[in-house]
């Protein structure tokens, strides 16, 4: 596979300004495929994800499909996510890989070749990256996804309540732990910032987060990355939830959600047509 030649953040800003701030999800879950009248074995969910593919493709911004719902049926099941990741690069979709990984670095290092080299099997433009061994045990996979232009989303305040016990923790330094990894992000995307463009290294931030990004001094404007947002919609969050908790750093959300889109299937043109309206939706937020 050839490498891309503009920097992921360059390329999802341009995706975002042509199709809204919306990253849709595929996440196969049992409930969901049955709901769509599928069988829940392989080739139930091939049929979903497939189903998935053909409403985002060149109709969203990016596409983010969820690794464990595929690698649940193992080889066969991954197979199947490397074609998801094929066919939507073949629509001219992003695609952000969520992987959750982290590791040491030498480990780290060979996600980020599954991933995110030159050559990967199963290559994304981005993938989630857990910080949670260290922001630096990250940088084989961020230094790789510079070199071949892709990205990474770094997990910094979760949408899950259970992950303030990590991320609302302060440093002897008195910064908080998600504070730290923002500004750890700030400095991989300062050449991008230089050049006044978004850079290719983001965070996930829950837009279920309340007052947490100003509350532990997380600057997103200063990360000058793209700022993944899930949350919206099944998990509660509000249209008003994402002006308040991104406020000043709007135009760097790249809002994410599966389940309130996906219940609009199986109807390809009613799945592509909820995303667009979600988008839509998303696009008015964070443009006020
Ligand atoms: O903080 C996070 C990070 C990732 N997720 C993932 O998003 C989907 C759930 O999205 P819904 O729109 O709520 O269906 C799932 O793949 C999670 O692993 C998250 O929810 N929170």
């Amino acid at each position: 596979m050839s490498t891309d030649t503009a920097p992921f953040g360059t390329r999802l800003q341009a995706a975002m300004a042509q199709h809204g701030p919306l990253c849709a999800g595929i996440d196969p879950h049992r409930g969901l495929v049955e709901s769509w009248g599928l069988t829940y074995d392989l080739a139930g969910v091939e049929r979903f994800a497939m189903t998935c593919v053909e409403a985002f493709g060149g109709s969203v911004a990016a596409v983010k499909p969820q690794s464990a719902f595929f690698e649940v049926f193992g080889a066969k099941g991954v197979a199947l996510l490397e074609r998801v990741l094929t066919d939507l690069r073949d629509a001219g979709t992003l695609t952000v890989l969520d992987v959750k990984r982290g590791d040491i670095g030498t480990t780290v290092d060979a996600y980020g070749e599954a991933f995110l080299g030159k050559d990967a099997p199963a290559a994304a433009d981005a993938i989630t990256l857990s910080p949670y061994l260290g922001y630096g045990s990250l940088r084989p996979a961020i230094d790789l996804a510079h070199a071949t232009g892709r990205g990474a989303f770094v997990l910094a305040l979760t949408s899950n309540p259970e992950g303030a016990q990590v991320q609302h923790a302060r440093l002897a330094d008195g910064r908080s732990v998600a504070g730290a990894i923002a500004d750890e992000a700030g400095e991989d995307n300062a050449e991008a910032r230089g050049r006044g463009e978004l850079g290719s290294i983001g965070l996930v931030v829950g837009a279920t987060v309340g007052s947490a990004v100003r509350d532990l001094g997380v600057d997103l404007p200063g990360m000058a990355g793209p700022v993944l947002a899930p949350g919206l919609g099944a998990q509660g969050a509000t249209a008003d939830d994402v002006r308040s908790v991104f406020a000043g750093a709007l135009p760097q959300v790249l809002a994410s959600s599966s389940r309130d889109v996906l219940r609009a299937g199986p109807d390809v043109a009613a799945l592509r047509d909820r995303a667009r309206a979600v988008a839509t939706q998303v696009a008015a937020i964070t443009a006020s």
